[in-house]
């Protein structure tokens, strides 16, 4: 049972009309969802404003309405809560709802441009191969002692994150790792949420659509460092510009881990080859099955956190020597003939894509080609894609430009801005192919034997969202299934 004063205890109330001892049976964000006996919050989003869906929620049972506004008319029987940031209550209502759950669970945010699913999935398996029982909550899936749960969001909202984290703890779980979208930090989905550490990976060019400027994006990612407990450690990464800026103001205990300079977590890159890295962490050599400079950090990032939360570094290096990434992100499988290498990997940014491109130049041993394949998504930040038709031509040897998710979008626009990236000297060097399995396929009619395909950008997703409708589609098992075909 719950009781709304109960419920409220940490929310900032500006006035109170109706009875606050009452039961509050349910919590939504959404007047469709809206239960008999429950509370519905209205929020200010970024599309419309909740408070004009108070008196659907009525209609359909609500009992509770916390709002910032309060409305003119308020119907009897019905207990009225006006706070100054109903986002801001909505994480600290779900959060005693649901048993303060994040306090019963040693809870790590990972939060950054890219690496963050890595980071969250990889400190995920590390501790599940302690012994401990973990919770995930991750872009690809969430997890909950093993038992998987479908993802909507990188960041779930705080009603379904609170209840995430309940099950977890019912389940046995003493370790949640998730990660922290800006798009989350900036809502305060985690508002309210008991951190006991915080993981910067890197910031570059992304989300600007929503945070309008890069120092917005900065600010928004700061402020989740700024808002951690001091009992909490905040481990950021020194060879990013930003990786100080992050934790300028935190009240956690502060570590950085560098491949470059002088840090806590000192790692130094000894091969970087197709089958892995061998690095040395903390004076101990090891060799991981990830590969590629930028899973370096993310390796170092996981053995930072697992150190900060009291883990043996030797074991802790032990099973991690032992872990894949997560799926799609640098996935690869090779064709039995000709033995083309084909990735699968989620880098949908510029940042991303020159990442996976750089590391793939590096792990080439001869003269194979890099055939990329790679679009932009439709009703996302625009600016990004002439630069990522400009990273994948001059980092590839060919590349085919094609469709990501068009979603509202005519996907013939989309390639046209990932064109207007392309000077003369690019002209050669690629070709327009919308739809995405005959893009795939012409790459492989590109290739030779050794060749490197990477299919960039959409990942582990299983569909393709065109004019709104999600069509089945896997880049990996398409892969798969035109590499079977080279056989006959
Ligand atoms: C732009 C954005 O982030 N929107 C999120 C936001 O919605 P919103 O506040 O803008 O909603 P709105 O449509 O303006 O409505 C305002 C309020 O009225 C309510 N409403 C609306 C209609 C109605 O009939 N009744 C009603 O009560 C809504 O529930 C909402 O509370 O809050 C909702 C609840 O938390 C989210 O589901 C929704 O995610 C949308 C679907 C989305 O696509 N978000 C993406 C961009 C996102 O969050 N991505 C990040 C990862 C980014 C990355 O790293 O790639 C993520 O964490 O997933
Ligand atoms: N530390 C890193 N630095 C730069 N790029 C990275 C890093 N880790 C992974 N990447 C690249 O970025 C892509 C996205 O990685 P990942 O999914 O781990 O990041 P993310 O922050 O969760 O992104 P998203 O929220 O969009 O899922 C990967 O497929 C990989 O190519």
């Amino acid at each position: 049972m719950r009781i709304l004063q109960d419920i409220l205890y940490k929310v900032n109330i500006l006035e109170v009309r109706g009875d606050t001892g009452r039961e509050v049976l349910s919590l939504t964000l959404d007047s469709r969802k809206a239960e008999v006996g429950g509370c519905f919050i209205a929020v200010k989003g970024t599309l419309s404003d909740g408070h004009k869906f108070i008196p659907m929620a009525l209609d359909k049972g609500a009992v509770v309405v916390v709002c910032e506004v309060m409305p003119e008319e308020q119907r009897p029987g019905v207990t009225y809560v006006q706070v100054r940031d109903s986002a801001a209550a909505a994480g600290q209502m779900a959060h005693q709802f649901y048993g303060e759950p994040s306090a019963h669970l040693t809870l790590v945010g990972v939060t950054g441009t890219n690496g963050k699913t890595t980071v969250a999935t990889l400190l995920y398996k590390l501790f599940t191969g302690l012994g401990y029982t973990c919770g995930l909550l991750s872009t690809v899936q969430n997890e909950i002692a093993g038992r998987v749960v479908a993802a909507t969001h990188t960041t779930p909202d705080p009603i379904e994150l609170n209840a995430l984290l309940a099950d977890m703890v019912a389940a046995g779980c003493t370790h949640a790792f998730m990660e922290v979208s800006s798009h989350a930090i900036h809502q305060q989905r985690v508002a309210g949420l008991v951190f006991a550490g915080g993981i910067f990976t890197n910031i570059t060019h992304d989300h600007l659509d929503y945070h309008k400027t890069f120092d917005e994006y900065i600010r928004v990612k700061k402020s989740f460092f700024d808002n951690l407990p001091a009992t909490a450690f905040a481990l950021s990464n020194a060879d990013d510009k930003r990786g100080t800026v992050m934790l300028q103001n935190t009240p956690a205990r502060k570590a950085y881990y560098s491949l470059r300079t002088l840090a806590e977590v000192k790692g130094k890159i000894l091969e970087n080859e197709l089958t892995g890295l061998v690095m040395v962490v903390d004076d101990i050599e090891v060799h991981f099955r990830l590969i590629g400079e930028f899973n370096a950090y993310n390796l170092l990032a996981v053995y930072g956190a697992a150190v900060a939360l009291g883990e043996d570094k030797t074991t802790v290096l032990q099973v991690l020597s032992t872990l894949t990434g997560a799926e799609g992100r640098f996935d690869y499988i090779v064709s039995p003939v000709d033995r083309i290498m084909g990735i699968v990997d989620y880098a949908h940014t510029p940042d991303a894509l020159l990442n996976v491109l750089s590391t793939l130049q590096k792990l080439r041993k001869g003269g194979e080609k890099i055939i990329t394949v790679v679009g932009a998504g439709g009703d996302r930040d625009k600016t990004k894609r002439p630069v990522m038709a400009e990273v994948a031509c001059e980092h590839s040897d060919r590349v085919i430009l094609t469709a990501d998710n068009p979603r509202s979008e005519d996907p013939m626009d989309i390639l046209r801005d990932m064109e207007s990236g392309l000077g003369s000297a690019a002209k050669r060097k690629y070709l327009v192919v919308p739809d995405r399995t005959e893009a795939i396929k012409t790459a492989i009619t590109l290739a030779g034997k050794g060749d490197i395909i990477l299919v960039a950008g959409k990942g582990h997703e299983k569909y393709q969202e065109i004019k709104g409708v999600k069509h089945p589609f896997d880049d990996k098992a398409i892969l798969k299934e035109l590499f079977a075909l080279l056989e006959k």
